[in-house]
């Protein structure tokens, strides 16, 4: 499976209206903290905009309404994945995007055989407490040998600026937060790295 070396994360379908017509191809929809009649009519308003866009959606944490409204793909954490029913998951034809940040969450990962596999903080992040210190590039070129075949997602402290970095270690994507939520241009910032990423597409 192959993803787009873009991958947009956002906590609304607000902004999946605004930033994914300028040609965002990977978002995830990453709403924490309420309930699911709110996340169903969240994830029915982004699929619509997604689909109408050739967009793929993934869905954060909440892979039970995920499966209910039909979608293709959802992304967990290591919590998420131990409370999760994975055969359900699959059975429903749903992909699967699992986060780790060290060995041991790499081989729990990897035992689920998810559909690709995210490595984070790269650097520090502003979005979240972590209780990882920022991986670093290098850690990237040791999870490609891990991972592959499979797609390897770098995830943390991402900017423009660092782009270049996460790719020539190996990444084939890399999603962000902060740098285009928290941009003083988020329209602005999402073509540039529509742009910048365009080369490892
Ligand atoms: C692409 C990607 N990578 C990592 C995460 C983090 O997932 P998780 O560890 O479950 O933390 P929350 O995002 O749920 O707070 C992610 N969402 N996406
Ligand atoms: C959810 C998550 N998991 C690892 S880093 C991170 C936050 C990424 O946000 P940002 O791109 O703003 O650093
Ligand atoms: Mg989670």
């Amino acid at each position: 499976m192959k993803l787009d070396p873009f991958y947009l994360i956002v906590d609304s379908a607000d902004w999946i209206e605004r930033l994914v017509p300028l040609g965002v191809k990977l978002v995830q929809l990453r709403i924490k903290d309420r309930p699911d009649s709110e996340i169903r009519s969240e994830i029915r308003r982004a699929g619509t905009v997604c689909a109408d866009h050739d967009c793929q959606m993934i869905v954060n944490d909440y892979w039970q309404v995920a499966i209910e409204e039909g979608c293709d793909f959802v992304h967990l954490g290591q919590e998420d994945l131990a409370a999760a029913d994975v055969a359900a998951i699959r059975a429903a034809g749903l992909k699967l995007g699992l986060s780790t940040h060290d060995e041991t969450e790499l081989e729990t990962a990897l035992a689920a055989k998810p559909d690709y596999v995210a490595l984070g903080p790269i650097f520090p992040t502003i979005l979240k407490k972590m209780k990882w210190e920022p991986q670093g590039l290098a850690r990237i070129s040791a999870w490609r040998e891990r991972v592959r075949p499979l797609p390897l997602v770098a995830i943390g402290g991402l900017n423009t600026d660092r782009l270049e970095g996460v790719f020539a270690h190996g990444a084939n994507s890399a999603a962000v937060v902060t740098d285009i939520t928290l941009n003083a241009d988020p329209e602005g910032r999402t073509r540039e790295w529509i742009e910048k990423t365009a080369r490892w597409r």
